[in-house]
């Protein structure tokens, strides 16, 4: 499908990283550096930073996303942040169902379903992450694995909810292990991710859909995994804490 009907997005997913002077720094050093990106920018902050980014990427280029929400819109959810308290502070997107909160948190495909719809309704953009295990793939069930995590997200969801999704396919065996997915097996998940999109909603819904990779992607890989036709930007967890590292791959998915 024509790689040239969407236009890449970086995500930089700070996870549990940075503290409020940090989180300024890290962007007033970041924001010039990628003014001119051909590419969308997004920078996932803890909660406590979001205040912070708003305030720091005001003006520029630069999105602000958070790293998860609940699926209820209020209640007694202690602990818990809902879709419409981000929405309302000028959050545009959020990370969904990362590996992380499905490994430490106990999320299930069904909780990253009801989170993406609470998130659309309140008008973010669900940046949601989907990928096996490692044992998964040497078992060779990775594209089922994944095709069945895409569909279970995208439950109930419809064609324009799916205009706003981001689908970010992350290898559990690459997140933070310095091991990249070879350019050839991101890519081939990623085709994988848009073969399921396109049999739910149509090839047209599915030559739109932006599917990031994430896993150890850096400055030196990053123009190599951007290269596949079907991976269109990069979901970044080490390599975005840094500002001259993330605006590297920027510069690479800018091409
Ligand atoms: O959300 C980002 C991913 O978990 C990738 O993290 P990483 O780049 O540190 O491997």
């Amino acid at each position: 499908m024509n790689k040239n009907l969407r236009t890449p997005v970086i995500a930089g997913n700070w996870k549990m990283n940075k503290n409020r002077a940090e989180a300024k720094a890290l962007l007033e050093e970041l924001c010039p550096l990628v003014k001119d990106a051909g590419c969308g920018v997004v920078v996932c902050v803890p909660f406590t930073d979001l205040e912070t980014a708003l305030a720091a990427t005001a003006g520029t280029n630069v999105k602000v996303g958070a790293q998860n929400c609940h699926f209820e819109t209020s209640g007694a959810f202690t602990g818990e942040i809902a879709a419409d308290m981000l929405a309302e502070m000028g959050v545009e997107y959020v990370v969904l169902g990362h590996s992380e909160r499905r490994q430490y948190f106990a999320e299930t495909d069904e909780t990253v379903n009801l989170r993406t719809k609470a998130a659309l309704a309140a008008g973010l953009k669900p940046i949601v992450c989907v990928g096996e295990l490692l044992a998964q793939r040497e078992q060779g069930i990775t594209a089922e694995v994944v095709s069945l995590q895409t569909k279970v997200a995208l439950q109930g969801i419809d064609a324009e909810g799916l205009r706003s999704i981001i689908i970010a396919y992350e290898p559990v065996w690459a997140i933070g292990t310095g091991k990249t997915a070879t350019a050839e097996q991101a890519g081939e998940v990623c085709a994988v991710i848009r073969a399921t999109v396109a049999g739910l909603y149509g090839e047209e819904a599915a030559s739109h859909l932006v599917v990031q990779y994430g896993g150890s992607m850096n400055a030196g890989n990053a123009a190599e995994l951007l290269a596949q036709p079907d991976v269109d930007g990069g979901l970044i967890g080490g390599a975005s804490l840094k500002a001259d590292a993330f605006s590297q791959i920027v510069e690479a998915a800018s091409k």
